[in-house]
């Protein structure tokens, strides 16, 4: 804590506990729109680029996926660092922010944050859709991206809680539409006040933003090939839905308060206000084969319309996800931007997932059928560079089942770094006999996730039962009390509400109230609502777009509608269980996406980014001393630091070890067999210590230890072995180049002579070019030190294996090369041969012995593609020669 306020007072907000970064959010620029663009001023901190330069390095020696995981409380700066860390990868892998991808996910990004934040208690710029950003990198350079959103607070779309400024979007509308384009979708004379969806009012300056924001986002809607009518439209019937009230009349319907609103949300919807009225307000019941319709009271018909304004916000967002994730990316050499199919790894995954509570904990799934599936999700993964931001741990008052989830899904987080930090660390230790001084005692949060999450028992799944058997809140907060009453975990708030249960998680107390926890996990929307969306009842197409595949499955029978429901978010499944129940729940799908992250981020390795809010009012450089303790006791800091600076946090294969640092012991003594790996890795790691002790008189003799299968390192170790391995590649490079090119200079002296003489032609010439131009001199050329490919190689074998496991080709037999092409590109003409180009550098640069030589700054005549990879066919005197395309500069209007 001490250090870390040091470290504050003198702007170092990033601190590193060994491999893990401690990123402190200082709220130097509150307000800040937190998408890829508005980072492109921003400038990144060396640790985080070295967060990402690890990443890509590790993927690129191993192939590997890595997953960069941020994690902290709500309002830690996990979405503002998230970007940053994207930012820096395309840098590195991506070829920078001029790049066409670069630019679709920046816009993607735009566009969602607008539709997913929200202003919370404790977050002005909350994140209501956890993100896990997935950039697939091949040889070091981007492939494509593809973001897996996780929205789940539906709810709030509608129902903001006290204290919140509702979605930022219907703010921004309102904001940014010139009032004629509010007076065409009805919403002239609508301000955030007089909205019921957006109570929570907001003061001028937000306005200015909000009207900002709103223009950035409609141009990365067309960046993205959105049409921005469609969803506008939609967004706005959302609003207007926010002024319909139904309230019980005389007769035998129900009245409509607001029915102008009504009508003119039909109006945008396509359809017409009488069909939209029908079905919010009447149902279809099968009573044993029997369609009977009746009219729903007015509170049926509210809890109706809200699913409607629900079910419009979460399928348009998932549809501008997917759209996003289709793009493909045009005129760029680099690949495409998710080109395929819509499926996420995580929807293969989805069909065959279990509930897992914890991280490879029991399912009672069949071993082989597992198999398989990590094996899919393994394979579709291979190579990726995940950049995870979810949502962070939340206490709102009152606290409904989305924070349940949210709150889970924090657990869940936790209790990964939890097993990759210390457990597996301290059970490794323990399993190979070795002795560690010091005791970390971590805190282990599994009893928290089964008491939500467990198969039988957990809460989540008492709520499905109670679901299923139409029981009420009461009934639920009591038999689970019951059922936990031994768990220390579950507490009673004392309340005279019956309604209300409290559980302890690892960031603190959260009182939950299950009021509205069964309609919230239902999730339905009922067939009557869904079919007024039908293509012969509507006439805007996006509209039934949304509900696509409930429509498809709704009319593949006659009897429409036949008292069924669906669900409001969209699943990947719309089949029904005992003919009319979906056959999921809101907790059920989105705890099985939970466990379908957590198997792709057990296949990868893992990048830990903790980040820690500096105090709760969201003021810029207060560092508040109980709000940082709260969260460094939560995240384990201590514990953390305490394993960094006496345990061994890490631990290689003899093997793996000996390949990596074999370059630092002396080579003559190393034995370099399989049977004597052991013996090669004391030699290597005394060897260090010796030198160590030489240069700094350091004691680090107790730094690691070796195990029967791996050894075991400190931090200080193994941050000594990297350093060290990083000067010996070094110096040894430079002495490789340094001799090479010496090497090289010394062939080429016969040339450069010939050239000389070549030049004191045009010296005249140039006299005068040096003397217009305030004798400025010719920038020199650069040495080419890359020695000539062999003629022999066809393709590299690293390439074809690469290719063949990212396409699941068969390695015995790679496809063929493809042919070479009888034109080049040139901008965007094609060229066919013969060509005239100029020699960029004399070829062969060492004179070639007695065959001819192409000097520099000589007119040539290419007459086609060579068929050795990457050279042309030069005739040149009567001589044919295959010359690299890089020594050869196509220039136009030139004459042999
Ligand atoms: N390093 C930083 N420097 C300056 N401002 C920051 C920094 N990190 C975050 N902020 C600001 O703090 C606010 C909260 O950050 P952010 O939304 O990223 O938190 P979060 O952890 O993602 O929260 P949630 O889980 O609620 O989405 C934002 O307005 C952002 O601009």
């Amino acid at each position: 804590m001490k250090c870390l306020q040091a470290r504050f007072a003198a702007s170092n907000f990033y601190t590193n506990v060994g491999p893990i970064l401690l990123c402190v959010n200082a709220y130097r620029d509150v307000g800040n729109s937190l998408t890829l663009n508005s980072t492109r001023s921003l400038p990144l901190s060396p640790q985080l680029n070295k967060v990402v330069q690890e990443a890509v390095r590790q993927q690129s020696e191993t192939g590997y996926p890595q997953a960069i995981i941020l994690s902290g409380t709500s309002g830690s700066g996990k979405s503002h660092a998230s970007m940053l860390l994207l930012r820096q990868l395309f840098a590195v892998a991506g070829g920078g922010p001029e790049t066409d991808a670069f630019k679709h996910l920046a816009a993607a990004f735009t566009v969602l944050r607008s539709l997913g934040s929200a202003k919370t208690a404790t977050n002005s710029e909350s994140s209501r859709i956890g993100q896990f950003i997935e950039v697939q990198v091949t040889d070091g350079a981007l492939y494509r991206t593809k973001i897996h959103c996780y929205f789940l607070d539906q709810t709030r779309v509608i129902r903001p809680l006290p204290g919140e400024k509702n979605y930022h979007i219907f703010y921004q509308i309102l904001a940014g539409l010139s009032s004629e384009e509010r007076a065409k979708l009805n919403l002239e004379g609508c301000s955030p006040s007089t909205l019921r969806y957006l109570q929570h009012g907001d003061t001028r300056q937000d306005v200015t933003e909000d009207s900002l924001r709103f223009q950035a986002w409609k141009t990365c809607l067309g960046v993205l090939g959105i049409p921005f009518l469609d969803v506008v439209r939609v967004l706005a019937a959302v609003l207007l839905l926010g002024n319909v009230q139904f309230i019980d009349g005389n007769g035998l319907e129900v009245d409509v308060k607001g029915e102008t609103e009504l009508n003119a949300v039909a109006g945008l919807l396509g359809v017409s206000g009488a069909a939209l009225f029908r079905g919010l307000t009447t149902r279809t019941h099968n009573a044993r084969g029997q369609l009977v319709k009746s009219v729903c009271d007015a509170n049926m018909s509210n809890m109706t319309r809200d699913c409607l304004a629900k079910a419009l916000y979460c399928r348009t967002v998932a549809t501008i996800v997917r759209r996003a994730n289709s793009l493909k990316r045009l005129g760029s050499t680099l690949g495409t931007l998710s080109s395929d199919s819509n499926e996420s790894v995580h929807n293969q995954a989805e069909i065959a997932s279990q509930h897992a509570s914890t991280i490879g904990g029991g399912t009672n799934a069949g071993s082989k059928s597992m198999a398989a599936l990590n094996n899919a999700v393994k394979h579709a993964t291979d190579g990726f560079i995940g950049i995870l931001d979810m949502f962070g741990f939340e206490d709102p008052k009152p606290s409904q089942l989305e924070h349940l989830c949210i709150n889970l899904c924090a657990e869940t987080m936790q209790h990964f770094y939890n097993t990759h930090i210390f457990k597996s660390s301290i059970e490794s230790c323990r399993d190979e006999g070795i002795n560690c001084e010091v005791e970390v005692d971590y805190v282990d949060n599994v009893p928290c996730i089964d008491l939500i999450s467990s198969l039988r028992t957990g809460l989540l799944s008492m709520l499905d039962v109670e679901c299923s058997i139409r029981g009420t809140a009461e009934s639920y907060v009591s038999k689970m009390k019951i059922q936990h009453k031994h768990n220390s975990r579950l507490f009673d708030p004392k309340s005279l509400e019956s309604r209300l249960f409290g559980i302890q998680h690892f960031a603190g107390r959260v009182i939950y109230d299950a009021s509205g926890f069964l309609d919230t996990n239902k999730d339905v929307v009922p067939d009557d609502l869904v079919a007024v969306f039908y293509k012969h009842n509507c006439n805007f197409g996006f509209a039934t777009h949304l509900f696509g595949s409930e429509l498809k499955a709704l009319y593949s029978i006659e009897n429409v509608p036949r008292g069924i429901s669906f669900r409001i978010s969209p699943t990947s499944h719309t089949d029904l269980l005992n003919g009319d129940e979906p056959v999921s729940t809101l907790t059920q799908d989105f705890h099985t996406r939970l466990d379908n992250l957590l198997r792709t981020l057990v296949h990868a390795r893992p990048h830990f980014v903790r980040c820690i809010r500096s105090n709760s009012q969201e003021s810029s450089n207060r560092f508040e001393r109980t709000t940082v303790m709260r969260q460094i006791r939560s995240l384990q800091i201590l514990e953390t630091v305490n394993l960094m600076a006496g345990g061994f946090p890490h631990r290689m294969r003899f093997k793996a070890f000996n390949t990596r640092y074999r370059l630092l012991a002396p080579f003559p003594r190393l034995q370099r067999t399989e049977e004597k790996l052991m013996e090669d890795c004391n030699l290597i790691l005394e060897h260090v210590i010796e030198l160590m002790s030489k240069e700094q008189n350091v004691h680090v003799a107790t730094n690691w230890a070796i195990g029967k299968r791996h050894i075991f390192l400190s931090e200080n170790i193994r941050q000594h072995l990297e350093k060290l391995r990083t000067e010996t590649r070094q110096k040894s490079a430079v002495l490789i180049q340094a001799t090479w090119r010496g090497y090289r200079f010394r062939c080429r002296w016969a040339t450069i002579r010939r050239e000389k003489e070549l030049q004191t032609s045009t010296i005249n010439q140039s006299t005068i070019t040096r003397a217009t131009n305030n004798g400025a001199r010719p920038r020199p050329q650069p040495i080419a030190g890359t020695p000539p490919p062999d003629p022999n190689e066809k393709c590299d074998n690293k390439i074809i294996q690469q290719t063949c496991n990212l396409f699941g080709l068969d390695l015995e037999r790679p496809p063929p090369v493809p042919p070479s092409r009888s034109y080049t590109v040139a901008g965007n003409t094609k060229l066919g041969y013969p060509q005239t180009r100029i020699m960029k550098m004399t070829y062969p640069e060492d004179g070639g012995g007695d065959g001819a030589v192409l000097l520099k700054g000589e007119p040539v005549l290419v007459v086609g593609a060579s068929p050795k990879r990457g050279h042309l066919i030069v005739e040149h005197k009567h001589y044919t020669l295959h010359v690299p395309f890089q020594y050869l500069e196509l220039k136009q209007n030139v004459n042999i």
